[in-house]
């Protein structure tokens, strides 16, 4: 049988380039996989499939993995391992790939993972590169950014979809068509009394509210110019809206965060740089009620009209005398309405008392193709709607500050309430605000491409300026369909 010897430098934990299996039934020992980058892949010497008859002349066989462990941790100076090569070395054309963990995982808390300490831990929206996919189960990849060569050990697609579809069985009652990817049961509970929350508004407070924002002439700029999709009143009945997106998944599943996108535990992404012929990106602010997505969208606009703009809305409500069409509003008939909303034209729609509202994703590429960035503000349940090729959105996401920050710089703002009308905020609105907050950051900051936290206005609208600009001029990362259409 052919062998040979391979040798090591020195190192407090050599095998850590490396890990080990036990074949059960011979007692043999061979190396499982080698670690991307670690110091037994750049030795050269030590492949996955070649069995270990020694360690500094100490023979292996027969010995517990952790046991060869610690022969190798109590060896000192040169390692010496006596080696017999696997025969046949599968050829591997590794890709590297990149991905957005769409998940969080530890491997300290992991019983299935080989060697805990060869995991890499990450959190939802962390971007990793998978550099070695060999193992179906087990893939290497370091996490970005890293200054680190050596890569670790991540559960693969297919395992991680394993434990989704094992924690959904093992729930006394999932109602849900699709598989569960984050959420505890109670999470899910405390997002559906979130998303149910809607108090009935009648119309006579919306249209008011609309008039008020009207009359308070915010839709011009200096020069009396009106600044089209300027108009908060979208925002105002946003717990009522529906995404285009109406899979029958997601038909049940008021959350919203099981629809099939959100479903894969890591979305391929590519670092891109937007072509400057290419159309700007639309920039989507998300944001618990009250954090201040209408107040910073408002001054972003007011303050830069030649930069940014939003969408105009569409409503089938009958137009005023003053208005006019495509500028506060598209004024549209139900019917239409009724079409668009069939062909799926909508980012998100509502209706009050049989009137519809909407923004329509031809009102944002209207405004991207104009030259200009379009921001609007968007609820989770659009996520998906606006994270496509033709609008490659770039999700801001409007933090509150710390509890104490918030108390303070909140103290003579105005909080609109379900009724329509303003007052100022009270401890509960804050607590809830926090509350609604935490959740959205729970279940959804895989999709946050940034965060801005809203304490000071002035420093969160240029931090936000900054950032949308930003995402039109230099490399982000994007999911890849947006890049390479899949057929
Ligand atoms: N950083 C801040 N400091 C002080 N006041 C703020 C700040 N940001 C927003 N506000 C004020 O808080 C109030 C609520 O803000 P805003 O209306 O923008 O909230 P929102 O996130 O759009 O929620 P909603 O849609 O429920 O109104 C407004 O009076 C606004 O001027």
């Amino acid at each position: 049988m052919p062998s040979s010897f391979g040798s090591l430098a020195s190192d407090s934990d050599p095998l850590k380039g490396a890990t080990i299996k036990r074949n059960e039934l011979t007692g043999e020992i061979f190396v499982a996989r080698v670690i991307h980058g670690g110091l037994a892949d750049r030795s050269g010497l030590l492949h996955a499939g070649d069995r270990i008859m020694e360690v500094n002349g100490f023979a292996v066989d027969g010995l517990e993995p952790e046991q060869v462990i610690q022969v190798v941790a109590c060896a000192q100076g040169t390692i010496m391992f006596k080696v017999v090569p696997i025969t046949e070395r599968p050829v591997h054309s590794q890709t590297t790939m990149y991905v957005r963990a769409m998940a969080d995982y530890n491997p300290a808390v992991d019983p299935n993972i080989p060697c805990p300490d060869a995991g890499v831990s990450f959190t939802r929206g962390d971007v990793l590169e998978i550099v070695d996919q060999t193992d179906a189960l087990w893939w290497q990849a370091r996490k970005l950014p890293t200054s680190s060569a050596c890569a670790g050990l991540v559960p693969s697609t297919a395992l991680l979809k394993r434990k989704q579809r094992e924690f959904w069985w093992s729930q006394p009652y999932q109602p849900h068509a699709c598989i569960h990817t984050l959420s505890t049961v109670e999470e899910e509970e405390d997002l559906m009394a979130l998303e149910d929350k809607c108090v009935e508004a009648d119309e006579e407070t919306f249209e008011s509210e609309e008039l008020r924002e009207a009359d308070d002439d915010c839709g011009f700029n200096k020069d009396q110019m009106y600044l089209a999709g300027f108009r908060r009143s979208l925002r105002l009945c946003r717990r009522r809206f529906h995404s285009s997106v109406q899979s029958s998944c997601q038909a049940q599943c008021l959350s919203s965060c099981c629809y099939s996108a959100l479903c894969s535990p890591y979305e391929e992404v590519v670092r891109h740089q937007r072509n400057l012929q290419d159309p700007l990106r639309l920039v989507a602010l998300l944001g618990a009620p009250g954090v201040g997505v209408t107040e910073l969208r408002r001054r972003l606009i007011q303050t830069h009209p030649q930069l940014f703009q939003g969408a105009v809305p569409h409503t089938s409500r009958p137009q005023r005398d003053d208005e006019e069409s495509g500028r506060e509003y598209h004024f549209i008939s139900r019917e239409i309405f009724d079409n668009m909303i069939h062909d799926n034209k909508f980012l998100e729609y509502g209706e009050y008392k049989g009137n519809y509202y909407g923004t329509s994703s031809e009102a944002v590429s209207a405004v991207l193709n104009s030259g200009k960035i379009c921001v609007i503000d968007i609820e989770s349940n659009a996520l998906q709607a606006v994270r496509t090729p033709e609008l490659r959105a770039f999700v801001v996401y409007i933090k509150p500050p710390s509890a104490e920050r918030l108390r303070k710089t909140r103290h003579n703002a105005q909080i609109l309430t379900n009724y329509y009308a303003t007052r100022p905020f009270k401890e509960e609105d804050l607590v809830e605000l926090e509350e609604s907050a935490q959740k959205l950051e729970l279940h959804f900051s895989q999709f946050f491409d940034h965060v801005v936290v809203n304490e000071e206005l002035q420093e969160a609208c240029a931090e936000l300026r900054s950032a949308a600009t930003r995402a039109q001029e230099q490399p982000q990362w994007v999911p890849s369909s947006w890049i390479r259409p899949q057929q």
